[in-house]
């Protein structure tokens, strides 16, 4: 069964209230745009258009099983404005996805990519499933199956997917296919973050994490303070953490925890990050690793170091927790690692939160650059795409940084501030607001 809701142009009390998108990580999403909107004295008919998502798509779908049986699954797909170009954002696979979930993501794409000036709107989808309880064979049935229940919303000039959690090049490159087939000729561009050979770039599976290390060297230069010797903490080594950890120990940091579903390591004079992830590749995870010293996998956030970086999934520094983080700087690599309330307890002991939108963007710039290159028919070298990225990721946060200076607020409420002013200008000259 297929539920579309169209978008509302009031409705604003039934969200906060809790209508459809109520969900611990959308009340977060709210509050931070409401102070965005406080900081910037945003005008009511703005606030109330950009604080519910324009579009939503709920889809349940039977996928036959390699045991023969068939389950249901439930995806979603949530656009959050349409105001200045096609919507974009990832989908993930992971049991926790919901309709909430999904739209506070796509609320917070919409930022993310109007901080980089990216002419997009904001999108997040995914598949309530547990994907590593599922063979390849399945999770491709299933990437199929929620391709085509997507296949009346995407495409390179109205939605386009990419990676997110429990999804990468493969699942692009499947749901790529699955479009191309209904349509009968290739459309590589109704998604990013595909396989090189379909049109991808090799610069967009590293270019998250790479670009979370961008926005720490640009922060701590402001600051006047080496990242050679910095001490980090990562939580998560997937695709972002991974590749964040490993690039900051080859600048010399030293990376004294890390974390992944099974467990944590601590080594106060820093892990070997390769021999981390050979070990996780091995075993399946990072428990039993010989050269540090195991942790519980939630105490890894409390370590003492300079930077913790938050790379697995949201809400993982909550009140409970806040005022034990022994860090001087949160840097979000993951999407909403935060909860408000931690945001304001965080902020009350001095420690910089540098927000996701800002933290985590380098992902979506990089799936521009694919996107563009995929409509021009033409490709960039991949050294010329990091550098570019590079630049766009230190401007980004010297304008975010200058833009909390101007508004005397917090990073992400400048952040946002800076974002939602760009969107609401938007929606002004399309003469969308009297
Ligand atoms: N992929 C991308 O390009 C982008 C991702 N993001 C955000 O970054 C975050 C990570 O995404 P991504 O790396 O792609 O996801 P992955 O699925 O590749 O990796 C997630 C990692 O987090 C670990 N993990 C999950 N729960 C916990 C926990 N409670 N404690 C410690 N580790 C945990 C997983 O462990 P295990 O390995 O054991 O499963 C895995 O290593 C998400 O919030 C995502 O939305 C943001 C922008 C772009
Ligand atoms: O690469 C993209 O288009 C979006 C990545 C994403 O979902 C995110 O930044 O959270």
């Amino acid at each position: 069964m297929t539920t579309a809701t169209a978008g509302r142009d009031a409705g604003a009390e039934l969200v906060a209230e809790g209508g459809e998108w109520r969900s611990p990580l959308y009340a977060d999403a709210l509050q931070q745009f409401g102070r965005a909107a406080d900081a910037l004295g945003l005008d009511d008919e703005s606030r109330v258009r950009l604080r519910e998502p324009r579009r939503s798509l709920t889809v349940n779908f039977g996928v036959r099983m390699d045991d023969g049986i068939v389950r249901s699954f439930t995806g979603y797909r949530v656009q959050h404005t349409l105001t200045m170009g096609p919507t974009k954002g990832g989908f993930r696979y992971a049991p926790h996805v919901s309709l909430g979930e999904c739209a506070a993501l796509a609320m917070s794409m919409t930022w993310k990519c109007a901080l980089l000036r990216l002419p997009y709107g904001g999108a997040k989808g995914g598949v309530r499933c547990d994907p590593s309880a599922l063979s390849v064979a399945e999770l491709e049935r299933v990437t199929r199956r929620y391709a085509t229940e997507l296949a009346p919303l995407v495409g390179p000039d109205t939605d386009v997917p990419a990676p997110d959690v429990g999804t990468g090049a493969r699942e692009m490159g499947w749901f790529m296919d699955t479009i191309s087939q209904r349509l009968g000729r290739p459309v590589p561009s109704v998604v990013t973050g595909k396989p090189v050979e379909l049109g991808g770039t090799a610069a967009r599976h590293a270019a998250t994490g790479l670009g979370v290390v961008d926005v720490i060297d640009a922060l701590l230069e402001r600051r006047g303070e080496p990242l050679s010797g910095c001490r980090v903490v990562v939580q998560g080594l997937g695709n972002v953490g991974a590749v964040a950890a490993q690039r900051l120990a080859e600048l010399g940091a030293l990376v004294v925890g890390v974390s992944d579903v099974d467990g944590g390591l601590a080594r106060a004079t820093g892990i070997d990050v390769r021999a981390v992830l050979r070990w996780k590749a091995a075993h399946g995870g990072v428990d039993g690793f010989p050269h540090a010293d195991p942790v519980a996998r939630d105490a890894v956030l409390e370590l003492p170091c300079d930077v913790l970086v938050p790379a697995a999934v949201e809400r993982q520094i909550v009140a409970g927790n806040a005022e034990r983080l022994a860090c001087r700087i949160v840097v979000e690599a993951a999407n909403g690692p935060t909860t408000a309330e931690a945001d304001a307890i965080l902020a009350e002991r001095g420690i910089e939160v540098v927000p996701d939108v800002l933290a985590n963007a380098g992902g979506v710039a990089a799936s521009y650059f694919e996107w563009v290159m995929g409509q021009q028919h033409y490709s960039w070298d991949p050294d010329e795409l990091r550098r570019r990225l590079r630049e766009q990721l230190r401007t980004a946060t010297a304008e975010v940084i200058a833009a909390a200076e101007r508004l005397c607020c917090d990073l992400r409420t400048a952040a946002v501030a800076s974002a939602v002013e760009h969107v609401a200008r938007a929606g002004l000259s399309r003469g969308l607001h009297p």
